[in-house]
């Protein structure tokens, strides 16, 4: 969740958003398949999103299609819960996450970490964890680290 952070910590602030770090990593191994931050990728992206999209293109693959390039215990670790409704209208990390479908037809997304719920500025209660719980995917809250990830997530909404 540290290294989350870090990658949160280079998000531009907005003040239509937060800032936010995911990365995606092999459970079998530790290894850190993808990172990423609010923003980095072209376009209004989200973290969770960057993640994916990244490692897509390292495949080139469509994004849709990340989930076939990802080990069957994937985890994904993210400052703040993913989201399940945008503002913008984009497609939600919940569905992004749901979709990493590997070739047996499970999501390859089997973990979520998280740092913090979405706090309900933009959009009311998430009922992200529920959906993704349905899916059979295990969203876990890491503590501790709640008030930095906060301080981050916020920095370009007013004081
Ligand atoms: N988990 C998560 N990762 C992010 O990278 C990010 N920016 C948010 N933010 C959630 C917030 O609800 C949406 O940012 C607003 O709803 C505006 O929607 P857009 O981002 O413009 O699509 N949440
Ligand atoms: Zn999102």
């Amino acid at each position: 969740m540290q290294e989350a952070l870090q990658e949160a910590r280079q998000s531009p602030p907005k003040p239509s958003n937060f800032c936010v770090g995911a990365l995606l990593v092999d459970m079998d191994t530790g290894e850190v398949l993808s990172r990423g931050y609010t923003l980095e990728v072209e376009g209004n992206t989200h973290a969770e999103q960057c993640c994916l999209i990244k490692l897509a293109q390292a495949y080139r693959l469509p994004e849709e299609r990340v989930g076939e390039v990802l080990p069957p215990s994937t985890a994904i670790y993210t400052t703040m819960e993913p989201c399940n409704m945008r503002l913008s209208g984009s497609l939600p990390c919940v569905d992004r996450i749901i979709r990493t479908k590997t070739t047996d037809g499970k999501t390859a997304i089997k973990k979520v970490y998280l740092g913090v719920k979405e706090p309900e500025k933009f959009v009311g209660e998430n009922q992200g964890r529920t959906k993704l719980e349905e899916h059979g995917i295990e969203c876990i809250h890491v503590p501790g680290l709640e008030e930095e990830i906060l301080k981050v997530a916020t920095a370009g909404h007013e004081k």
